[in-house]
Formats: structure tokens, sequence, C-alpha cells
């Protein structure tokens, strides 16, 4: 097992160099140079993409043990003030993956020294944040020789004390679909709007109107969730928008939900386009299958976490989204949060992660390679 100050030497590493979806060129350089210096002996190394793919021969395998990390970061400037912060502007590892891929390299580190009973596949998985790396890579060729028959992966929780991990049977986190829609009218002069199709205008009624299929089209014992979290448009104060773009994300409970929701958009958008004489497009950009859990994995891994000296607590589902469910869809498995205290949450960019909760998700995390 690496060390606790080799663990945080690599989360800092990682944390300096944080890379957009399909562009983790840096990090998977960094990642494959610490895989070359382990024993070889019982390694297969394959690149994909941006990703890589490892499996750790087992000593008298029955089966293949997965385990998954992302590796990309988020468009959003660090404002820590760490010493390490991000070197690349505007880019930072605010939604732990930095600490999400130090965990893999030290369960790596582990078995490539001593390996499992079973094998042990770990996939490091670009574009979680967007355009969703897990679909295509369960769909790539290598794959078929990695694929492993159980898989489970974390997530860092912020609002959980280092030392307390958990999960649920079922569903853990949503469905998503990014939302893009385009407002397209007729500018012009400020004073004179009656000659003009405001988008700004038209763009407001919308996002407020969106808000109403939540309140209004969603049975309240269901649950979604409609953000918009960008808005454009307009050059300049005094001019009337011929343009304007929504961007947002769509949270359901399930992929029924989802389409519904889908299809109240579109009336909703096809309303405005009448109301205000516009024409509207609607891109639903990337889109996450819902992580459900294996019952029967969660109660084994509440066992190991336990036997861990970490402490298990059930999870209630959560909105977040993650395209690890596709991985889910096909094999069975879970996923879980691991506690790491910190004030600023997921997305903000003030995430501070406790680095004592690296060595408490190394030992965990090997312990399920070992013992699932
Ligand atoms: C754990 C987490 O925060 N995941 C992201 C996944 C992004 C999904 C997609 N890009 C979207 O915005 O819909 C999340 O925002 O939940």
């Amino acid at each position: 097992m690496l060390t606790e100050s080799e663990l945080i030497q690599i989360r800092r590493d990682l944390h300096r160099i944080p890379e957009l979806g399909f562009q983790e060129v840096k990090t998977q350089a960094y990642l494959l140079s610490f895989i070359h210096e382990l024993p070889q002996e019982h390694l297969t190394v394959e690149l994909w993409k941006t990703g890589i793919f490892v499996k750790v021969d087992g000593k008298a395998p029955q089966k293949t043990i997965g385990y998954r990390t992302d590796i990309d970061g988020l468009p959003l400037t660090e404002e820590t003030g760490y010493p390490y912060a991000s070197e690349h502007d505007g880019h930072m590892h605010a939604c732990g993956h930095d600490f999400h891929m130090t965990i893999a390299l030290s369960a790596l580190e582990s078995l490539a020294h001593q390996p499992a009973d079973n094998h042990v596949v770990f996939l490091f998985q670009p574009a979680e944040e967007g355009p969703g790396g897990a679909e295509p890579m369960l769909q790539s060729e290598p794959m078929k020789q990695f694929r492993p028959d159980i898989i489970f992966a974390l997530h860092i929780a912020p609002e959980l004390p280092a030392g307390v991990v958990s999960s649920r049977p079922g569903l853990l986190f949503a469905n998503t679909s990014e939302l893009f829609i385009d407002l397209k009218g007729v500018g012009g002069h400020a004073a004179y709007p009656h000659l003009t199709k405001d988008m700004i205008v038209a763009g407001s009624f919308l996002v407020t109107q969106l808000q109403q299929i939540v309140a209004r089209r969603v049975d309240p014992l269901d649950s979604a969730v409609i953000t918009i979290g960008k808005i454009t448009g307009g050059s300049v104060q005094n001019i009337i928008a011929e343009q304007a773009r929504l961007e947002g994300t769509i949270r359901t409970m399930s992929p029924e939900a989802m389409k519904a929701v889908k299809t109240e958009i579109e009336k909703v958008v096809q309303g405005i386009e009448v109301a205000h004489d516009c024409s509207a497009t609607i891109d639903y950009g990337a889109n996450y299958y819902q992580v459900e859990n294996d019952p029967d994995y969660v109660e084994k891994f509440a066992a190991i976490a336990n036997d861990s000296g970490v402490t298990y607590q059930e999870a209630s589902a959560a909105m977040t989204g993650e395209d690890f469910g596709y991985m889910l869809k096909e094999i069975p498995g879970f996923m879980f949060w691991l506690g790491v205290d910190s004030q600023s949450g997921l997305h903000t960019s003030r995430l501070s992660p406790k680095e004592e909760a690296l060595s408490i998700g190394a030992r965990l995390v090997v312990n399920g390679l070992r013992q699932l």
C-alpha cells in the first residue's frame, strides 16, 4: 500500500493538471508513468482514447472484478488558494476525480505487488462530466478483453465526515440529460420593440415556464429537476437581442420520467415559438442512465466497510448524475459515497476534500477488490 504522504503527493500532482473530457492527455501520461513503475508480471495495460484499462491477473481466478475511476476535470476557475492549485486556467478538479484516481492507483499498486485471488480490472475512464466516456468505453474493442463480471466505483461526498461511507440498494443517482435551447427572433433598436422579436423576453418567459413542469406536471411523489445554469443572448444594453441560448440539465428518478419531462419541455418551447413569434431548437446533449446498485453487492460492501474500520451509513438517492450508470446497467455492482468533509460542495471553486480520506478510500477499495 502507498503511504499517506505518497497518496497526498499523487493527489496534489493530479490536482494541478485538470483537463476536460477526452482531453486528459497529461492526466493519462501521469497515470501511465505511475503504472509503468509497478511490477509488470501480472499486468496487462491497454489505452482507449484518453483512458486506460489495466488488468491484474488473479492467483486463483473464478471471476473478474472491475473498478472504475473517472479522470476528467471541470471548466471552473479554482479559488481554494492551495499552493498546489490548478495550473490550467479555468479548469479545476472540482468533483473529486483527483481523489478518485489516486485511490484507484493505490489499489492498483497494492494488487500489482500482491495479486488478489480473482482477476481485477481497473478502468480509468475519461469524460464523466461530459460528453460521457462510460458508454463508449463499455462498447469499445478493449472492453471485450477486459469486461468484468462485477464492477464498483466511488464518489467523494463533501457532506460526510472522513471515515464514513454510504450507499444504498437500488437507485443511488438520477437519470440526467443536458439541455440546450437556442431561440432566434428579430433584433433591433431598444426604442422600437414593436418592430422586433425580443429573445431576452422570450428566454425569460421560457425559464419560468420550464419551472412549471416540475411544479405542475411531475407527480409530487416522484421527483424531477430542471436547472438552467447559463443564459446568453444579446450584445449591448440598447439593442434588442435577436438570439438567446439557455443551457441546463434535467434530472429524473426513472428513464420514463425523463421521456415525459422532455415531452413537456418540447410543448413549452413550441408555446414560446408561437407566443413570441420566434424559432427554437432543442439539443439534449449528453444523457446519463441512472446509477442502480445491486442490493447483494451493497450488502457485502457494507460488511467489508465495517470490517475495514470504516463506518457504513445508508444513503438517500441523489439527483446527481454519473455515467457509471451505463456500466451498472450491463454489469452488476454498485457505487458508494466516500466522506471527505469539505465545507464547499461538489462543482464549487472552493471544494477542499480532507486528504485523510485518501488512505481510508484506498484501504476500502483494495479490501473490496480482494473480498467481493
Ligand atoms: C457527480 C456529478 O456531479 N455528476 C455530474 C454529471 C454531469 C451530467 C451532465 N453533464 C449534465 O449536466 O446533465 C452532475 O452534474 O451531476
